[in-house]
């Protein structure tokens, strides 16, 4: 478990978040701070709304109601690109890299939220100064990654960990404040899922990131967070450190005791 810190200044507010799918009530009001630095832990059973969270946080997917500020100013109701313009940028629980093109490829084009350039763009012709740079920078992320010896190669032939390591460095492309991770140990294998909290770790510390992080995988979640917030059908049930929010008898109930 980490040692206890003084937390930073706030830099995420959600603020009585809501998405209705019709009938359904998938996130419902809930509100939360993230503190600058802080590796914070988004849980819950499946369906309990983690996901539709981030995608309300990123703007993939519009509120109901409630709202996000980012560091004083409210970013829900940007687009996607805007947000992650802003610094928030987001790995999925389905990867999304582009299969067919390589490793190297795919945080090349991440690159092009920070730099402006437009898709075509971005893999055709750019100015070669900052086509080097481009370079440079991809070729910095998947060493941090640990696949730069395997920057040439399709990303359809990695294995589960290393695409969701080079979804991390393909997010880390676009120099983001704020990292939002989902699911980052799912398909991973055990000594995979072991090495990953020192990697999140020191991916943060390098960085200088705050990261949100969805995991099901409860030991990893104990072991990194800072503080885990706790959703339950839509609901926030919980928020607090590790070891507070295990001992909830909210969160036993819910969830945990059916591990
Ligand atoms: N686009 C959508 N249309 C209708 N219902 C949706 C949509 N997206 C999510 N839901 C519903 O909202 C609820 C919350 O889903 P969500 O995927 O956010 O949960 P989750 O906690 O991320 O689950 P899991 O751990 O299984 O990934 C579920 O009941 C889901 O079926």
């Amino acid at each position: 478990m980490t040692a206890a810190v003084t937390p930073g200044p706030v830099v995420l507010e959600a603020r009585n978040m809501t998405r209705r799918f019709g009938g359904l009530i998938a996130v419902n009001n809930v509100s939360f701070d993230v503190h600058e630095g802080e590796i914070f832990g988004l849980i819950g059973p499946n369906g309990a709304g983690k996901t539709t969270l981030f995608n309300l946080m990123t703007g993939l997917t519009p509120p109901s109601s409630g709202t996000l500020s980012y560091r004083g100013q409210t970013v829900t109701g940007l687009a996607p690109h805007r947000i992650a313009g802003l610094g928030l940028s987001r790995t999925f629980q389905n990867i999304r890299l582009f299969r067919g093109l390589s490793a190297l490829e795919n945080v090349k084009i991440a690159q092009h939220v920070r730099t402006h350039a437009g898709l075509v763009q971005g893999v055709l012709g750019r100015a070669h100064a900052e086509e080097r740079h481009v370079e440079r920078r991809a070729w910095e992320l998947l060493d941090l990654v640990g696949l730069d010896g395997r920057a040439g190669e399709l990303a359809a032939n990695f294995s589960y960990g290393d695409q969701r390591r080079l979804e991390i460095a393909r997010a880390l492309a676009t120099e983001p404040r704020v990292l939002l991770l989902d699911e980052p140990a799912a398909g991973m294998n055990t000594s995979e899922k072991g090495q990953l909290t020192a990697f999140i770790r020191e991916v943060r510390d390098r960085f200088d990131l705050t990261v949100l992080v969805i995991e099901h995988h409860v030991p990893l979640v104990m072991n990194l967070c800072d503080r885990v917030a706790v959703l339950n059908f839509g609901e926030l049930i919980a928020v607090g450190d590790p070891a507070a929010v295990q001992r909830d008898p909210k969160v036993i109930e819910a969830y945990l005791g059916g591990e």
